[in-house]
């Protein structure tokens, strides 16, 4: 299968040419940038000196269409909705890393993001690519959404709950951290060394933009909508997603009841471990890796439950989900490339 990268050259671009070099049946054509055209791909990532010696291209996606059997968009935010066309669409599948198609209520988008949508015709095709929930509808589709890092861990812990109807859903409140590379590889002063290093801050409060995704997708699972409180931190960490969410519980439940319930949803997931009891999700379990590490814990002092989860923000939070995407969109096994056990310590 013929690969092609717009953003190659970013962080979510850079973890996609990583895994993609270890994909049997993918072979990258393109390697898109906006600042280094025709610089070797090596010279922006030295990690990949001697094994990608292909040069920097340009964003003509109408020539990248004609070449690859799938493009990425690992680009910022509008990006996508400004090349997207039904003639790219006719001629190859696409996967956007950027929440260009995650929201199905284009007005939601504007609000949130500032910016105009410049395809609202695509966005009802688009497919939400969260694997474990949208499996059947992601191998139909030709454009796919890719989840946010933080709409990933947060929904998948909290998901189980919700769809059973076994919690309030909007007494959720969420409280995540992220890693830096998070932010992206663009320079930053709130990224330097010294402002991230042993420090950690809230972001984002109460404005955050991953608020409507995470809401539209629980709201699906609940069958009502849902308003939450979604409160994101920056941690000194270069990777990694820690999400604890909080709520409310609808009646009295065991730990075997909502262990099973877990299980239900998650037993037969590669990609999804419920943890044993009593242990804690960890950035560093997951670090390198596809996984998502989940658990929960009920407070019966409070009648609230508390809902874990770990993941690789780079990995399934960004290039880990799209080359699963890419897999059931092509009828591959969806865990082609992606089997790395995570990296510790
Ligand atoms: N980082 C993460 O953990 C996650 C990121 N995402 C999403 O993935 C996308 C990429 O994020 P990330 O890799 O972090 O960002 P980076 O800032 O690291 O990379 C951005 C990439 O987009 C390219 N680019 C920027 N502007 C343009 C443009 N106008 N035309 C074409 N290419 C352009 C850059 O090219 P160049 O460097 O050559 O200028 C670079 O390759 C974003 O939408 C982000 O929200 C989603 C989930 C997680
Ligand atoms: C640490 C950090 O800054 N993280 C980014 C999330 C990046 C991301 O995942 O963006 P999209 O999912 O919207 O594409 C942020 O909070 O904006």
């Amino acid at each position: 299968m013929k690969v092609g990268i717009i953003g190659a050259t970013g962080y979510a671009g850079g973890e996609l040419v990583r895994l993609l070099m270890g994909h049997p049946q993918a072979e990258i054509v393109w390697y898109g940038s906006r600042s280094y055209i025709d610089k070797k791909y090596y010279e922006v990532f030295q990690n990949m000196f001697q094994i990608v010696d292909s040069k920097c291209l340009d964003d003509n996606m109408e020539e990248l269409a004609a070449q690859a059997d799938v493009i990425f968009t690992a680009t910022p935010q509008g990006f996508c909705a400004s090349i997207i066309n039904e003639e790219i669409l006719s001629k190859v599948k696409v996967v956007d890393l950027s929440a260009d198609f995650r929201i199905k209520d284009v007005k939601v988008y504007e609000e949130w993001y500032k910016i105009t949508h410049k395809s609202p015709q695509f966005i009802d095709e688009a497919v939400y690519g969260l694997c474990e929930i949208n499996r059947e509808d992601v191998k139909k589709a030709r454009l796919v959404a890719n989840p946010g890092c933080y709409p990933t861990c947060s929904t998948l812990s909290i998901y189980p709950m919700v769809k059973e109807g076994l919690i309030h859903p909007n007494t959720i409140i969420i409280d995540a951290k992220s890693g830096t590379s998070g932010a992206g590889r663009g320079a930053k002063v709130d990224n330097l060394y010294c402002e991230v290093n042993e420090n950690m801050k809230a972001y984002g409060v109460s404005t955050h933009r991953h608020t409507p995704e995470i809401e539209e997708q629980l709201g699906y699972a609940a069958g009502e909508k849902v308003v939450l409180n979604f409160t994101p931190h920056l941690a000194p960490m270069n990777r990694g997603i820690l999400v604890t969410a909080y709520a409310s519980l609808k009646k009295e439940v065991t730990y075997d009841e909502v262990k099973a319930v877990y299980d239900k949803y998650y037993g037969t997931e590669k990609f999804v471990r419920v943890l044993d009891e009593d242990v804690c999700p960890q950035t560093k379990w997951v670090e390198g890796s596809n996984y998502v590490d989940v658990n929960f814990k009920l407070d019966f002092r409070t009648n609230r439950i508390i809902m874990m989860g770990a993941m690789d923000n780079l990995v399934k939070g960004a290039a880990g989900q799209a080359v699963q995407n890419m897999n059931l969109m092509f009828g591959l096994e969806e865990s082609m490339g992606l089997c790395q056990a995570p990296m510790f310590p």
